[in-house]
């Protein structure tokens, strides 16, 4: 592993571990994305995945929000895309605006179009190499959090062929080939595995994994077909880093609307953090939780529409949601999701300037 700068603010890290800290750490999901002029000026000459593999242009977004937020946000997270990992399988991904795949798996005989070994080093070395390049650029300042997507939204993609409304093809696979859609989902779970070690050799400090369709699975379905291979990747991601002696990372969940599943992943899915949406309160959250991960989130994205005063309120009343026996303990704060491109970047520094006053023990 690379050499870095010593890390100069690691609160992200202590309340990952369930630590009481002097105040939330905070970053947002999308922080690096359509709001800032700073990415679309970039934009204008790079396409969307061209960006992604072109490391010194992921690292220069990665950063932008860390330089204009420049001690009010506490993460950087690597600038790419969940569909890497599908387009490492051998499909082909468009981003054209929404993510499309020309050529989805229809049926499970599609299934053999897919690579049957893939080698993440070679596939998605650009990923690594853009987070080692991220780790010097960010000189300490803010640990960088690298990602996957989970399988079950990545399956979704991969069947749908891009975003979906109601799912019908990704369900339809489910019900009629479950056996066959829990192979696939355990073939994406070990490239996830395998691209998020490689994540932290290449030096990503957290890792999070973004079921983004997790809520949109009846609870039972979701511990059926996707909370196994949830399992199966924070296990296999945490052993492959302790048998390469390499230190592990906390890793963080972002299971979007499974909130009726929230105390099971907690019970038994082997994350440290839980992130949420805004759509539980933070308090109902700890109670189900038991004190045994940490919680990331929750403000509603469209808070951030709603003028300052509303933020401010939103802010305070999130912040003593969270609180632990009256302290700010084990809380990442964050929005319920992607921050839209709409988003007035002077309201979002607000938010961040809120969340350090009203999270202060
Ligand atoms: C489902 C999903 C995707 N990508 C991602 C998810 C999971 C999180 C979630 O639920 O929002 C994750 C993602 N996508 C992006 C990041 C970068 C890091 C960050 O700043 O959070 C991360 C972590 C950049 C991006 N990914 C995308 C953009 C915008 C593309 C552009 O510049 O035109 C960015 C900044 C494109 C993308 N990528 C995806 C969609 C559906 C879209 C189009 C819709 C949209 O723009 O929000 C797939």
């Amino acid at each position: 592993m690379a050499d870095f700068p010593p890390l100069k603010n690691d609160l992200l890290l202590r309340a990952a571990r369930g630590e009481e800290t002097e105040r939330a750490p905070v970053w947002v999901m999308r922080q690096a994305g359509r709001y800032l002029p700073e990415f679309r000026k970039v934009r204008e000459d790079h396409e969307f995945f061209e960006i992604c593999r072109t490391p010194n242009l992921a690292t220069e977004i990665t950063v932008q929000p860390i330089r204009r937020y420049s001690g009010l946000v506490d993460a950087a997270i690597i600038f790419s895309d969940i569909l890497v990992v599908p387009q490492a399988m051998g499909m082909e991904v468009l981003m054209n605006p929404g993510p499309s795949f020309p050529d989805p798996l229809n049926t499970p005989e599609d299934v053999a179009k897919l690579r049957s070994e893939v080698d993440v080093k070679k596939e998605l070395g650009y990923v690594f190499e853009a987070i080692t390049m991220t780790r010097k650029e960010l000189n300490g300042e803010v640990p960088l959090i690298g990602f996957c997507g989970a399988p079950w939204t990545l399956f979704a993609y991969m069947v749908e062929g891009g975003g979906s409304k109601t799912l019908q093809k990704a369900k339809s696979w489910l019900f009629n080939h479950p056996n066959e859609s829990k192979a696939l989902l355990v073939r994406i779970a070990d490239v996830c595995i395998d691209f998020l070690v490689e994540q932290v050799k290449a030096g990503a400090q957290l890792l999070q994994v973004f079921d983004s369709w997790a809520g949109e699975l009846a609870p039972h379905h979701f511990a059926e077909f996707s909370y196994p291979t949830l399992q199966r990747i924070a296990e296999g991601v945490k052993r492959k880093l302790a048998e390469a002696g390499v230190p592990v990372v906390p890793m963080t969940l972002f299971a979007k609307g499974a909130n009726q599943s929230l105390a099971a992943l907690a019970q038994g899915a082997g994350y440290d953090v839980l992130g949420l949406d805004w759509c539980i309160e933070p308090s109902d959250a700890r109670a189900l939780v038991q004190g045994r991960t940490a919680l990331q989130g929750n403000m509603d994205p469209n808070m951030l529409y709603g003028g300052r005063d509303a933020i401010e309120r939103e802010v305070k009343r999130m912040a003593e949601s969270f609180r632990v026996a009256g302290k700010t303990k084990a809380w990442i704060a964050n929005l319920g999701h992607g921050i839209t491109p709409g988003v007035d970047p002077e309201d979002l520094k607000w938010f961040f300037q809120c969340v350090q006053k009203y999270s202060r023990n």
